[in-house]
């Protein structure tokens, strides 16, 4: 049923053919966008930048009824919000950027499971309806980026985490409820006739503006004819001046740089480039290097250039090499800037290239989306200190470069690819598949060993720990990287993390401003662990959602696995109590309060312990009960059973 009803959807907005569905296709399980199934239903459908068109007809989805996540998020898909009212499983739904308009539908409010509410970037309009106060579980409620008019109700679930509202239309006071309190500018901002406390805008002073109910037009008085036409004409005048001066800014720039390209083209690029001798940095000329063109895939900050790191015209810009050795010194920033660059991915800090130098030296350059932030100062001491760890656990930091308007940090490329892909597989459509305890140990060892390393720098934390940011070294042994890079980003315009990275931040760091520290990173270690058991991403909160009985879901979902014959996840006695010894860890770790949970020598040493244990009771039939799990057993978890 779940395929034909898949197919149904797929005739009605998949113009362009991306979705590789068939009648006929095998198991609808392992269909592209089908990301998990309960029972052989479809239980996640996650179709992202699918480029789906048209609208979403309700009676197609609601057959999709054991669904408990459901994505089409950045398509181009229009009409108006489908009424899911089917979908009584429904936890999480994602249905933003796209071009939905029309009203919000009231009928969400009767799937009591839902959680998660994404709908932002789209034109929805009407108001926020107040029944999605009956949903007791409303976690995350993104609606920012519409057209909504009128109040905002008066939430009350204490458990409303993540609001974001800004860029609508709606008016009236901020309710002063328990839930919304604690919700800062940024989830309200973008609402002129918004007031309250939190927009530092309170309603006490002068009356509140208006609110615009769409029942109720709004009327604008009238304006004198003869100050309205004079006040147009003003307007003519000074855009016209404004326009002639800023093509006269435009043609001076032209020739600037046309005439700078000629000179450049004349004296060698080394020659632009000055390599300051006996100094560890190489610098650029005052009038910067023009990057090589030879690459594809990268577009210039500046210029617009493909294929390079190219920073023209904007000044001194230098790259510093960090740590010691020949390896790392054997390229200059000419030949970086020369090298042609691939993206690999798109991230919070911004993007990452694989950048190949014309020597065939292969680098990964991470290119800061904020180059501002923070000051120049604070940026240098902390390159500086992240580019003197080096543990065979981390991917090392080689080198940074600075200019006025560009950041860039290189690091070793890891040609292995990262954790996530091992457990996800590399195909967006991959379905995970949990790993074998022993791979699990030998990863969760590795971590532990290189998080301990950087928690060994008091107050140093990693901040973003998470299976993308662990890549696989040439014995695919596990490497962190992306360590210590959340003071780099710029607290005036914070981001809200993505869905998935989401649920990897310990409990007390989900408000965007909330600083890294080093419990929280055992928080997010324990979360990777239960990823590596399940093969699931964590999309959700689990401990929020399972508590004490996250074992129990961690087993009937390795069980599955089992069942369908894909690796012996346990069976035996022997894989029964490594499992129980890491499911132990995790669970110390996912702790919901940040003192309960253990530190990472003593997570390090409860996995040696249980490694140790393994290698004995593979050669010997002798399992006592785990006497690492006693260690465990003896920290305080409380906490995170009593949910
Ligand atoms: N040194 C590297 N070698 C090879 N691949 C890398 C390297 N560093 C990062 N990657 C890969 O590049 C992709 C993009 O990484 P990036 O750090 O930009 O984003 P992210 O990890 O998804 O998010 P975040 O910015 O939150 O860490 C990821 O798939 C990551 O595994």
């Amino acid at each position: 049923d779940d395929a034909q009803a898949l197919l149904a959807l797929k005739s009605s907005i998949d113009v362009f053919n991306k979705l590789p569905w068939q009648s006929g296709g095998g198991n609808v399980c392992n269909w592209v966008g089908v990301k998990d199934c309960l029972n052989g239903r479809v239980s996640k459908l996650v179709l992202e930048y699918f480029n789906l068109t048209g609208s979403l007809d309700p009676i197609i989805l609601n057959r999709l009824d054991q669904l408990r996540v459901l994505s089409f998020k950045g398509n181009s898909l229009s009409g108006q919000l489908p009424d899911l009212s089917g979908l009584v499983n429904l936890k999480s739904i994602f249905l933003n950027d796209n071009n939905f308009s029309g009203v919000f539908p009231a009928t969400i409010s009767v799937l009591h499971r839902m959680k998660v509410i994404v709908l932002s970037g789209n034109r929805i309009s009407g108001e926020i309806p107040p029944s999605l106060m009956n949903l007791r579980r409303l976690y995350v409620l993104y609606l920012e980026d519409n057209l909504l008019t009128g109040p905002i109700p008066p939430f009350n679930q204490t458990g409303l985490r993540y609001l974001n509202v800004s860029n609508n239309q709606l008016s009236g006071e901020i309710p002063v409820t328990a839930a919304l309190v604690h919700f800062n500018t940024s989830s309200f901002s973008g609402n002129p006739r918004l007031c309250g406390e939190q927009i530092g805008n309170p309603c006490g002073s002068k009356a509140p503006p208006p609110s615009i109910s769409p029942s109720y037009p709004v009327i604008i008085p009238n304006k004198p004819q003869g100050s309205s036409n004079r006040t147009k004409l003003i307007k003519i005048i000074a855009g016209s001046v404004g326009g002639f001066l800023l093509l006269l800014i435009c043609l001076l720039l032209l020739w600037f740089v046309c005439r700078n390209r000629r000179e450049d083209k004349g004296s060698s690029t080394a020659g632009a480039m000055r390599r300051s001798k006996g100094v560890n940095s190489v610098e650029g000329g005052e009038e910067g290097g023009s990057g090589g063109n030879n690459g594809s895939g990268m577009e210039g900050n500046n210029g617009g250039k493909q294929g390079g790191f190219s920073w023209e015209g904007e000044g001194l810009g230098s790259l510093v090499f960090l740590g010691a050795g020949n390896r790392e010194m054997s390229y200059s920033l000419e030949d970086l800037l020369k090298a042609s660059a691939e993206t690999l991915g798109r991230g919070s800090m911004g993007s990452t290239y694989k950048a190949v130098m014309e020597s065939g030296f292969i680098v990964t350059v991470k290119r800061l989306k904020d180059s501002r932030y923070p000051r120049l100062e604070e940026f240098r001491r902390q390159m500086e200190l992240l580019g003197k760890l080096r543990h065979p656990n981390l991917v090392p930091l080689r080198a940074y470069f600075q200019a006025k308007e560009e950041r860039l940090l290189v690091y070793d490329y890891f040609p292995n690819g990262s954790l996530f892909s091992l457990i996800h597989g590399s195909k967006p459509s991959g379905g995970g598949k949990p790993l074998h305890w022993t791979s699990c140990l030998k990863i969760a060892e590795d971590l532990a060993t290189g998080l301990l390393y950087i928690h060994q720098n008091p107050g140093l934390t990693h901040g973003n720990l998470k299976s993308s940011n662990v890549l696989l070294g040439s014995d695919f042994e596990s490497c962190l990287t992306d360590y210590g890079l959340t003071m780099l980003l710029n607290p005036d315009s914070p981001e809200e993390p993505s869905a998935t990275s989401l649920f990897y931040r310990a409990p007390e760091r989900r408000s965007i401003l909330k600083p890294p520290t080093q419990p929280a990173d055992v928080y997010s270690f324990g979360v990777l662990i239960l990823e590596l058991l399940t093969g699931k991403t964590p999309f959700q909160d689990l401990v929020q959602e399972y508590g004490s009985d996250i074992p129990r879901w961690v087993r009937s979902v390795r069980e599955e696995e089992t069942e369908a014959g894909d690796e012996p996840a346990s069976g035996n006695e022997a894989s029964e109590e490594k499992l129980q010894a890491l499911l132990n860890i995790a669970m110390a770790c996912v702790a919901l309060v940040p003192e309960n949970r253990p530190t990472m020598r003593e997570v390090l040493k409860m996995i040696r312990d249980a490694r140790a244990e393994s290698q004995v009771s593979s050669n010997s039939s002798d399992h006592s009960p785990g006497r690492w799990s006693d260690t465990v057993q003896s920290l305080p978890r409380e906490e995170h059973l009593s949910i």
